[in-house]
């Protein structure tokens, strides 16, 4: 039998000839064959041999891979299918019911449309104020006009209403809610002046899934993220729900590292996966060079200015935006990037991206590390890692940091 590699972009397993024809013309032959050579060696999966025995009991061929790698982002798999039933209440693919809350603004009108063109998603709700630039109604329209399957509708609130009193038909039966609706930060704010506003708007919308939606993953990408997702995920305890499902969003810090890391070294950023660890704002932002085969390469003399780059990033935007926002399309690209990557999970294919949630791996609770996605949402937070004597110190420091932050979240809770 020919082998099989499994290709992290989407966690199956490929022969040699399907996975060189789904890249020809995409990208040159060496690459192709580097990428190969990198990808884990594995016989058939069980899920995928499922999938494949689902094809033919339809007649169809089996599907070729959906989505371009080029200008889209990559999850790691990690042994798809392997020491997980993929039996039970797992959903099939290309079945999920996604909202974007906050779907016609900056980020959430490329979101709502990398959102639309995942062939897992079936239905995607765009949710927003009736003050919001565009009607959510006319980015649905727009966007149920791409040739892709997904159905999107949008719901609309005038200001000053509740979520959970209009969102029911919106939030029913959703699997994902991204949330990108709240303020963007000014040049000289920090991502704490937006705690009080943003952390209304998310205590809203996060009374509104508890209610319609309990088992969805809440991706919550509204700032300042150290504050908002300990007062969300604490909300959710409090109604008995699992706080696992509120994940804070700070794919943006890894899409970054690696962009950052990939410049220095002339490579490919696609093959560069850098563990960002810590938080989602100033110095609680760290990323583990020590931990990519390619940015563990990057000369010592060179991680202070590479690591305050990637801490500095979102600033480096807000000033470039002269007062007309924060980053949009690269937050779009990471949050879908993140998107992919719980939809996988829930299907049953195993998935690592960094995400900040509730953890034990620190002595504080709440804690941005990589984290595996299954059939529930979050199934594992994972460890830290070896950490260099650089990374050691700075840990310090983020713990230091990112304690107050998490402080502010929890108050905001208990009131
Ligand atoms: N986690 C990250 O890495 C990251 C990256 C970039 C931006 N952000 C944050 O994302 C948030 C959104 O940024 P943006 O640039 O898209 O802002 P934006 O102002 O362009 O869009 C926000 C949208 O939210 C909507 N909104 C406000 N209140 C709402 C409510 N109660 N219900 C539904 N929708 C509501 C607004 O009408 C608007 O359309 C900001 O808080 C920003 O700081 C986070
Ligand atoms: O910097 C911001 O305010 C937005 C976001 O958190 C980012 O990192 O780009």
């Amino acid at each position: 039998m020919a082998e099989r590699r499994i290709d992290p972009e989407d966690g199956a397993a490929y022969t040699w000839e399907e996975f060189s024809a789904y890249y020809a013309g995409k990208y040159k032959k060496k690459a192709v064959e580097a990428y190969w050579e990198e990808c884990e060696k594995r016989g058939r999966t069980r899920a995928s041999a499922k999938a494949k025995a689902k094809d033919e009991a339809w007649g169809k061929k089996a599907e070729p891979k959906a989505a371009p790698k080029a200008g889209e982002g990559q999850g790691q798999s990690e042994g798809q299918g392997q020491g997980q039933g993929c039996e039970g209440e797992v959903k099939s693919a290309g079945n999920f019911k996604v909202c974007v809350c906050g779907g016609a603004g900056g980020i959430g009108q490329p979101l709502s449309m990398l959102m639309a063109l995942d062939p897992n998603v079936k239905e995607l709700c765009v949710f927003d104020l009736s003050v919001a630039m565009v009607p959510p109604a006319g980015v649905a329209a727009d966007l149920g006009h791409l040739e892709r399957k997904s159905e999107v509708k949008g719901y609309v609130m005038e200001v000053g209403q509740k979520p959970i009193d209009n969102l029911k038909e919106c939030l029913t039966g959703c699997d994902l809610v991204l949330v990108p609706a709240g303020m963007p930060r000014k040049p000289g704010m920090t991502r704490d002046d937006l705690f009080k506003v943003n952390a209304d708007i998310a205590k809203g919308i996060v009374e509104a899934c508890a209610k319609f939606c309990p088992d969805a993953v809440l991706g919550l990408v509204v700032n300042p993220v150290n504050s908002i997702v300990p007062a969300m995920a604490e909300l959710y305890k409090k109604k008995g729900l699992d706080p696992l499902k509120i994940v804070g969003v700070t794919t943006l810090d890894v899409v970054r590292a690696n962009k950052f890391c990939g410049e220095i070294m002339n490579k490919n950023p696609n093959y560069i996966n850098v563990p960002v660890v810590g938080g989602h704002a100033g110095t609680t932002i760290l990323p583990l060079f020590s931990q990519d085969k390619v940015a563990k390469l990057i000369p010592e003399d060179k991680i202070p200015d590479l690591d305050k780059h990637v801490q500095d990033a979102g600033t480096d935007v807000v000033n470039a935006k002269s007062g007309k926002g924060s980053a949009t399309l690269s937050m779009a690209y990471a949050g879908a990037r993140l998107g992919r990557s719980v939809l996988a999970g829930l299907m049953g294919k195993k998935r690592t991206e960094c995400a900040y949630v509730k953890s034990d791996i620190t002595d504080l609770p709440y804690f941005a590390s990589k984290v595996q996605f299954g059939e529930k949402g979050v199934s594992k937070v994972l460890p830290i890692g070896e950490l260099n004597e650089y990374e050691t110190k700075r840990m310090e420091e983020v713990k230091a940091q990112l304690k107050g932050e998490i402080e502010t979240g929890l108050k905001y809770a208990e009131d």
